[in-house]
């Protein structure tokens, strides 16, 4: 069976809520952030790393699982369950942004997108068809629509013609999937139409309108303002049913994670805490923290003495400094554990705060405290 939606409580002042989705794999409580697992791995942490951190969810991306290891060793491996030994849920992305982001001379047409990989330069050519084969080959629980992620300065005519296309591919992605995927596996829609409300709208309701089991509001922190993000994410997710989960793609830092929960988005993923860990940057109750300045060269004290994960009960910011500047595996391994402890604890808060109809006191408490 394909994934259930169950809304538990509704926020008194705000449309944020708290539901639990309900998969083969397993339930995710929401809202939730999700860690990114690119390659098959979230950087540095193990299976039970992310289980001990309270991960319900991790990522996988399309592109770059189809292009290393490839779907022969995918197939025969029984699927990315199975051969990274994570038995929980898995989403992945459907391939279009990373082709848009990473591949080398990319032809787009109506057909698909032809591309070069980054990797070795080889020739590949993607179509919603072949996006949802691969996310099938997987055994993706959540699987993604086959889109165009336009950047937020593109014309409204680039936009339009976009947006129409994205949903032409959104229908067929759709047909292959019931004629070709798992019972289980479950299929989002994705909403695109840039920073053009007119374009949303439609996008929205056209993409509704063919029954995904979720929806994904995409084309989003791809550099447009903060004010744009939350303008848009305000107006479009109200177009979502309620009775579905949202998802807004890439997200992110605490404050854009606090303010797409409250416009009733349940579910989020972003590569920022592993990536800023692997440079030295901590997220912490009282905000960011360069664990590589001098200022703590001497500091006995926890990362984070409001945090008490594995890093913030066994080690000092002396001694991550000490491993971040000594170029040390471990520091990056510490930092990653705690900013993404620190991010799944934080939608725990907020899932409890949602529960108490005190969503705006806790997002109060912690912006005063982080310094937002
Ligand atoms: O419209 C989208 N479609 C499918 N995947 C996405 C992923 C996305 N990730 C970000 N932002 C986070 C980033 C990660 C790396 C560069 S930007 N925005 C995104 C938009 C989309």
């Amino acid at each position: 069976m394909p994934l259930k939606y169950e809304l538990i409580k509704k926020d008194k002042y705000t449309n944020a809520r708290v539901g639990v989705i309900h998969t083969a794999s397993g339930d995710i409580p929401t809202p939730i952030f999700m860690p990114v697992g690119t390659v098959g791995t979230v950087k540095t942490m193990t299976v039970d790393d992310l289980k001990e951190m309270g991960a319900k969810i991790i990522l996988g991306n399309t592109y770059h699982l189809y292009l290393k290891p490839g779907m022969d060793i995918m197939k025969k491996a029984g699927g990315l369950h199975k051969f990274m030994n994570w038995d929980r849920p898995i989403l992945t992305d459907s391939g279009g942004f990373q082709v848009f982001s990473l591949a080398d001379n990319r032809k787009i047409s109506e057909d698909g997108v032809m591309f070069r990989s980054h990797i070795d330069g080889s020739k590949h050519f993607f179509t919603p068809e072949k996006s949802i084969e691969i996310q099938n080959d997987i055994h993706s629980d959540i699987m993604m629509s086959f889109d165009e992620c336009v950047d937020a300065n593109a014309s409204y005519d680039y936009v339009k013609n976009s947006m129409e296309r994205t949903l032409r591919w959104a229908k067929r992605g759709l047909d292959y999937h019931k004629a070709n995927s798992h019972p289980d596996q479950s299929l989002f829609g994705i909403v695109q139409g840039g920073m053009f409300k007119d374009l949303r709208e439609i996008s929205a309701r056209e993409t509704v309108a063919m029954d995904f089991d979720g929806y994904s509001i995409g084309g989003l922190s791809v550099g447009e303002t903060k004010e744009e993000m939350i303008d848009i994410l305000n107006f479009t997710t109200p177009l979502l049913p309620e009775d579905k989960p949202r998802y807004n793609m890439g997200v992110g830092t605490p404050d854009y994670l606090f303010e797409s929960f409250e416009a009733g988005i349940d579910m989020a993923d972003c590569v920022l805490p592993t990536r800023i860990a692997r440079n030295g940057t901590a997220l912490t109750s009282e905000g960011r923290v360069v664990i590589k300045n001098a200022t703590y060269k001497e500091d006995f004290s926890p990362l984070d003495p409001e945090c008490d994960c594995y890093t913030c009960s066994n080690y000092s910011r002396a001694y991550l400094r000490h491993l971040v500047n000594a170029k040390e595996i471990l520091g990056a391994r510490l930092l990653s554990y705690h900013n993404l402890y620190f991010l799944l604890k934080m939608c725990e808060n907020i899932r409890e705060a949602i529960m108490n109809d005190s969503f705006l006191d806790y997002k109060k408490e912690f912006y005063e405290k982080y310094g937002y």
